[in-house]
């Protein structure tokens, strides 16, 4: 009987497929018909694109065709305004003053109030074990945090200085090899990949995988990386890919990118096994982050008992180097912009050449109390940078907890997603001024005209204090990027020793597109070797040498 049945729908079908095609489309529109008809989003008059309220596919045709999501959702904010429905579920905002709403930290409701990561970040999870980045269990992220904190913290990454100059020293001396002579070209991007890896591999396991040494992706660690942001960021958007694909098929498809990924950074010895290698690394460098995500490893197995420690282990490996896939982009474009700002670079400069060597080290940065920065330009220089080029362009989403919230006017019901990207949140003109568009590192120094700060100490509120508050290049509350300090230590000793050493002149700008992260591509730079100006005299004397010489100023 069920036999017969099954014959005549084959049968149907093998005889109608237009039929079948019809009934799928109609089922389809229809459903998205209704969807769109009983929204509450709809209810609440939520203003957006039309086509984003009935399919995702809206968004995931400027991520995945047109690769310009970033600079479409700036666009949406600046028509519709602060508050976009872009996608039947999903809600964009781009008001600063909403950032605590949605990312502040739970009041003692926590059940009813908190904002969990939204559940399309699982698309991330390509291993069976913690997954940082993407773990969408609020528990699970608060004990791996907790476990792995320290060793990002700025005092946790100080007993690694040497690994920082050392990747520093490589990225200058690398350039200075391989391009600084005439009619060489540099594409900045590439370099700043090999930077970050190398860096990468000298904090995990304190030897270099040599990028910067040989001037290319020896073993395609950048390419394996690429592959699974590609495909992770192209998935996102795509609602359906979590109903159509389970843990392990993505970790089938993705796993020996993974692998390959992390053979070529620190497994590159034939003779130890993965298990063996984590061990002995761990073992002969207790500072490292390799032995330090050991550690941190056995402390969230006492609360998470069930997992498989050589893929924890990979997984934070990875997320080491995935932030800093993320910074490898950024790096460029913060390069660029103060190259192509001669006041800001002269400032710079002046600014390093008053500091002891003429040599930026950790404790430049110390704000701990007692100690005042002393690279204060420096670092306003590049997060005005950052501000502006917020790499991490995926709009950092999160479900509507169980007591709905408020956004503005608007009610959203719970369930849905809210989310807030850096590329709209940092350019909010009621929030950054009128010329928010512009590179400015001067807004980042001194007090705001008005506002007290919230020390209570009665003291005025500095302009580094109010910016933080309300920009999202690093997200922000609980999830807040954890590699933020190891980002600005690599990138104010790299700019400090590449405005040292090198004049850059832009010869393409390259373009930035969208997934997952914003690339920087193209950007293709000509060096030339500066003599270390140091003084006035000195600069007198160069002068006259390189007039001599027929070098040029
Ligand atoms: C310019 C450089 C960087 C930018 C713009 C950036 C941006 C971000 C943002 C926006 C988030 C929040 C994600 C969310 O809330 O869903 C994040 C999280 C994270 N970032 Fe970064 N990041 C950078 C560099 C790094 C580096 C160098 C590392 C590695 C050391 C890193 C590791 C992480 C990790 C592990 C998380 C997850 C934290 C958590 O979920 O609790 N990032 N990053």
């Amino acid at each position: 009987m069920i036999t017969d049945l099954l014959h005549d729908i084959f049968d149907t079908i093998v005889a109608n497929p237009f039929l079948i095609l019809a009934i799928f489309l109609g089922y389809s529109i229809g459903s998205r018909l209704l969807r769109y008809y009983t929204s509450p989003l709809r209810r609440a008059g939520l203003p957006g694109p039309l086509l984003g309220h009935f399919t995702s596919w809206y968004r995931a045709y400027h991520v995945l065709i047109h690769r310009n999501w970033h600079h479409k959702l700036q666009s949406l904010h600046v028509h519709y305004g602060p508050i976009v429905w872009i996608a039947p579920d999903e809600i964009s905002v781009s008001d600063p003053k909403l950032r605590s709403t949605i990312y502040g930290f739970a009041d003692e409701r926590k059940e009813q109030s908190f904002f969990p990561k939204a559940h399309v970040f699982e698309t991330g999870q390509i291993n069976e074990d913690f997954n940082f980045v993407f773990e969408t269990d609020p528990k699970k992220a608060r004990v791996g945090k907790w476990a792995m904190a320290h060793a990002y913290s700025e005092r946790g990454l100080a007993v690694l200085e040497e690994e920082f100059d050392k990747a520093v020293k490589d990225l200058v001396d690398g350039l200075a090899t391989h391009h600084a002579r005439p009619n060489r070209s540099a594409n900045l991007g590439k370099w700043c990949h090999y930077f970050m890896y190398d860096l990468c591999s000298l904090l995990c396991s304190g030897y270099t995988s040599g990028l910067c040494q040989a001037g290319r992706d020896k073993d395609s660690q950048i390419y394996s990386m690429r592959v699974i942001f590609e495909a992770v960021g192209g998935l996102i958007p795509v609602n359906f890919t979590l109903k159509v694909t389970t843990r392990w098929f993505r970790k089938m498809l993705l796993n020996s990118y993974l692998e390959h990924f992390f053979k070529g950074c620190l497994l590159n010895d034939e003779y130890y096994s993965k298990e063996e290698r984590i061990n002995k690394i761990s073992d002969d460098k207790p500072q490292h982050l390799m032995s330090r995500f050991r550690t941190a490893e056995q402390k969230i197995r006492k609360l998470f008992p069930i997992g498989n420690w050589t893929e924890a282990i990979t997984n934070n490996i990875f997320f080491i180097y995935a932030g800093s896939t993320v910074a490898s982009n950024a790096f460029p474009r913060v390069l660029q912009l103060i190259y192509s700002h001669p006041r800001v670079l002269r400032k710079i400069r002046a600014e390093i050449a008053s500091l002891p060597n003429q040599t930026v080290t950790i404790s430049s940065l110390d704000r701990t109390s007692g100690h005042t920065c002393q690279i204060p330009y420096l670092e306003a220089a590049i997060l005005e940078a950052l501000r502006l080029t917020p790499t991490f362009g995926l709009s950092l989403s999160r479900t509507v907890p169980p007591m709905g919230c408020k956004l503005q006017d608007y009610t959203i019901p719970p369930g849905y997603i809210v989310g807030m990207s850096g590329w709209t949140v940092n350019y909010d003109n009621a929030y950054f001024g009128a010329d928010a568009a512009e590179f400015k590192p001067e807004r980042w120094l001194g007090n705001h005209p008005t506002e007290i700060g919230r020390d209570g100490t009665g003291l005025p509120r500095t302009m580094r204090n109010y910016l933080e508050a309300g920009w999202f290049a690093f997200g922000a509350g609980a999830r807040v990027c954890v590699g933020r300090h190891m980002t600005m230590i690599a990138f104010t000793k790299g700019v400090a020793e590449m405005v040292k050493r090198f004049e850059v002149e832009v010869e393409r700008e390259g373009k930035d597109w969208y997934a997952l992260i914003v690339h920087t591509e193209g950007l293709v730079v000509r060096l030339k070797e500066r003599w270390g100006v140091e003084s006035e005299g000195e600069r007198e004397l160069l002068g006259v040498c390189k007039e001599f010489m027929g070098v040029g100023a």
